[in-house]
């Protein structure tokens, strides 16, 4: 295996290592936590030192949402607070106003940020359907501050634990958006040690080759109904399914039927509830930024969001409750029980039952758009660049054929597929940012961002500089290999499964999931554009906005 991923293993390994690092002084729990956040924090600081670029010289009348763009800045220097200086002033400055001294003198106010207000983005994002523009909006302003408000919200992310949130009603005691402290750091752990690192998740590859296999039939079916009998519309609706389908099998231990000619009837109203909800995806985002102070103005996203959260509770309870009864009846009988994720958690009780319901809920929710969306894109960029598809599908048959079934182990013998990951979700990161709320008051790019000041790390304007990435806005899969030193790509500019501690946890079965299906795909398709492939619109990236379904034609190779 080319060590072509050195840098970016040792990355991980590092960031793994420390959210595995179990302090030697157990004897207090608030000791425990303070010592395996603190260098999350720093390293987390560092990154956005990095990510937000330069100290922008603050220009009078600029710094419009989209209006002149704010100056392209160098790299900031990160910094803390300097000891004494404080938040107190915050307000001190204005937007456009001149700077009240030099950087010696202490840092500029977030008030001197340039960029758009809280009233400007209220407009951008309700009234001019911003989210859908996202993209844009972050690579033509590169200070995209958020409300600077304090303020609970579900799940409001940190920079390590220690927030309590809101909670909706229907919220199981243990419930991941209630337990954001030392209870979080907790459940995370437990299910870390279980799906951190690639090897970990390489036992589930037969599971997922199996939904794999049902994919390729169904798109067989598809085939044969269309009328070029190649063309399937909608890849996103198929993807969709099979992420589920993936997903579930690996969470719940249990097929759901997502992939059949005839989907059961409790499948087909679960994927239509689940459909809801991530149609109401957008509708939560605004509820998440609503101030609790405007929700008994504005109720209904913050009911949908409570209303949606609470259905996927109760369908996770239901899987999980089959299995364990499942379970249960095996153990009765005195037979032995071995088995998936769900299994080991209920086995080794490290988890309360709550706790379990609540996690499986949350990863069945942030699992299954993420990686079809993910795939959709992957499909359309091979679609579009038959050249790149070329010569990955050449990396495949050398390096594994046309006939083998690959599993985990098989991947990293195809370094092109890895490659071709990253570089779609460089390009469509699918999140369109990860927020942070400062834990402290922090000093980056000669900024005073005061504690309690929610930030986004901006994927869009990273990914699409061309400093970070030459040539940014062309799909080239091959820039992830390195073949010599000098020939490196920034491993910071792209992070789209996030960074730290609250990082993604289904990392690495998204990418198992989608490793293994673009090798069988392209062993069995080639994949072309049809009359009915569109350009990605300006208006089309991401989640939030999936812009129109992707048609593409699977051409036989077998
Ligand atoms: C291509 C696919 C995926 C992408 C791009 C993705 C991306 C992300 C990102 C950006 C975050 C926020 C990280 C941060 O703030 O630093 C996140 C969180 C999360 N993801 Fe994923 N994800 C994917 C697939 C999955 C899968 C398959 C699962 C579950 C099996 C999953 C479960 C989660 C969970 C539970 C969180 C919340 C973590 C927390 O709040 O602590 N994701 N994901």
């Amino acid at each position: 295996m080319p060590r072509r991923y050195e840098f970016e293993e040792a990355l991980l390994e590092h960031v793994e290592a420390e959210q595995r690092a179990t302090p030697k002084d157990n004897s207090s729990p608030n000791k425990k936590i303070a010592s395996n956040n603190q260098p999350t924090q720093t390293d987390a600081m560092a990154l956005l030192a990095r990510i937000l670029k330069a100290p922008v010289s603050p220009a009078p009348g600029r710094g419009g949402f989209l209006g002149a763009g704010a100056p392209r800045p160098s790299r900031p220097e990160g910094a803390r607070l300097p000891a004494g200086a404080r938040a107190e002033d915050k307000g001190a400055g204005r937007r456009g106003a001149p700077r009240a001294g030099s950087q010696a003198e202490g840092p500029r106010s977030l008030a001197a940020m340039p960029g758009p207000r809280t009233l400007a983005n209220l407009v951008e994002f309700f009234w001019k359907d911003g989210f859908s523009r996202i993209h844009e909006i972050q690579t033509e302003t590169w200070w995209l501050r958020c409300s600077g408000q304090r303020g609970p919200r579900p799940r409001e992310p940190t920079w390590g634990p220690g927030r309590s949130t809101d909670t909706c009603e229907g919220d199981p005691p243990g419930s991941s958006r209630r337990e954001e402290g030392e209870q979080w750091l907790k459940m995370r752990r437990v299910l870390r040690q279980r799906i951190l690192k690639p090897r970990d998740v390489a036992i589930f590859s037969s599971e997922i080759n199996q939904v794999i296999a049902d994919l390729i039939k169904r798109i067989y079916v598809l085939k044969s109904q269309a009328e070029d009998g190649e063309t399937v519309t909608n890849v996103n609706d198929l993807f969709f399914k099979y992420s589920m389908e993936g997903v579930a099998t690996i969470l719940y231990e249990s097929r759901l039927g997502c992939l059949e000619d005839s989907i059961p009837q409790a499948t087909v109203d679960y994927i239509e509830a689940l459909g809801l909800m991530f149609s109401m995806f957008k509708t939560s985002m605004y509820a998440g930024a609503i101030p609790r102070w405007l929700r008994p103005f504005i109720p209904k996203p913050w009911r949908e969001f409570c209303r949606s959260w609470d259905g996927l509770f109760r369908f996770s309870q239901i899987h999980v409750d089959n299995k364990l009864k499942d379970i249960q009846s095996h153990m009765d009988s005195g037979e032995s029980v071995r088995g998936g994720l769900l299994t080991c958690l209920f086995l080794s009780q490290e988890l309360t039952l709550e706790e379990i319901y609540a996690n499986m809920t949350e990863m069945l929710l942030a699992g299954v758009d993420t990686t079809s969306f993910t795939l959709s894109w992957a499909v359309y960029l091979l679609a579009r660049h038959p050249e790149v598809q070329q010569m990955v599908y050449q990396e495949i048959l050398k390096n594994l054929g046309d006939r083998h079934v690959p599993t985990a182990a098989d991947v990293p013998k195809v370094p092109l597929v890895r490659a071709l990951l990253k570089e779609t979700l460089r390009l469509f990161p699918v999140l369109p940012g990860n927020g942070r709320v400062t834990q402290e008051d922090l000093v980056i790019g000669g900024y005073l961002i005061p504690k309690g000041t929610q930030l986004a790390l901006c994927h869009y304007a990273t990914s699409y500089a061309d400093e970070n990435f030459p040539r940014a806005k062309e799909f080239r899969p091959e820039r992830w290999l390195r073949k010599g030193r000098l020939d490196r790509v920034d491993n910071f500019g792209s992070i789209p499964f996030g960074y730290g501690v609250r990082s993604c946890i289904g990392r690495r079965i998204a990418e198992l999931e989608i490793h293994l299906l673009v090798i069988q795909l392209l062993q069995h398709f080639e994949i072309k554009t049809s009359s009915w492939t569109k350009a990605v619109p300006a208006k089309t990236h991401g989640l939030l906005t999936p812009g129109g379904p992707i048609h593409v034609r699977f051409v036989n190779r077998k």
